[in-house]
């Protein structure tokens, strides 16, 4: 059965990754605005980035953990978006969206299928595992959750799959878990914050061949 697989290229920093996703038709880009992370941009840098996106390419997410209105508000005073990604209770999540009008995704950790939540008021679901022991972040740990967990599980809003994924493995993570969208940071990179524009590419290939596995 033909699956129409969504692809977002998150954590981008420079040209090269950007460009490579534009070109391979990645439906997201990613940014991220959380100071401890290797992949972290400012808003002039995000603003530079996202002004070589051409018309009707990826739409542009914007991650935020535990943000303040004033931070959400100096990127979208610097440049535009079309989504927010958030980490961060759902009734701040739901605040944010309120506040800002756009789109937010609500990042969700997971391991059991317990975790799995059964109702959200918000616009979509980014499902990845919790951060492994140690980590200063929420996400971008190349860490994958056990993808079996989200089979037969009815989700209350769009989702995503996140964390730990590559192009070797993410037609199995397809298989196994149903995903319909994928997101991916550390497995396209040749190093922490520097996304290797071959690897996008192969990635982006690898999840659109699984949806006519
Ligand atoms: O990428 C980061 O450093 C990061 C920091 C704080 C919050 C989220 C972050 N990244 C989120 C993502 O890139 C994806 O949603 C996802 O976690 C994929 O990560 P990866 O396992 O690196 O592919």
């Amino acid at each position: 059965m033909e699956r129409p697989i969504g692809v977002k290229i998150c954590g981008l920093t420079e040209p090269a990754g950007l460009d490579a996703a534009v070109t391979h038709g990645a439906d997201w880009v990613g940014f991220v605005f959380f100071a401890r992370s290797p992949r972290h941009v400012t808003p002039a840098q995000a603003a530079a980035l996202i002004a070589r996106l051409p018309a009707g390419g990826p739409r542009r997410i914007g991650l935020f953990v535990a943000p303040d209105d004033d931070a959400i508000a100096a990127v979208l005073d610097a440049t535009e978006l079309d989504g927010l990604q958030v980490y961060a209770p759902q009734a701040r999540a739901r605040a944010i969206r309120d506040r800002f009008g756009l789109p937010v995704w609500h990042a969700h950790g997971v391991a059991t299928p317990g975790d799995l939540p059964a109702e959200t008021a918000l616009d979509g679901l980014v499902i990845e595992s919790r951060p492994p022991a140690g980590s200063d972040r929420p996400g971008g740990n190349a860490h994958a959750i056990d993808w079996t967990i989200t089979r037969g599980w009815v989700a209350p809003a769009p989702w995503i799959l996140a964390g730990g994924l590559t192009p070797d493995n993410v037609a199995d993570a397809i298989a196994q878990g149903g995903a319909t969208a994928v997101d991916v940071s550390s497995g396209v990179e040749s190093a922490p914050g520097r996304k290797d524009p071959a690897l996008v590419a192969r990635f982006i290939r690898a999840a659109r061949q699984a949806g006519f596995g």
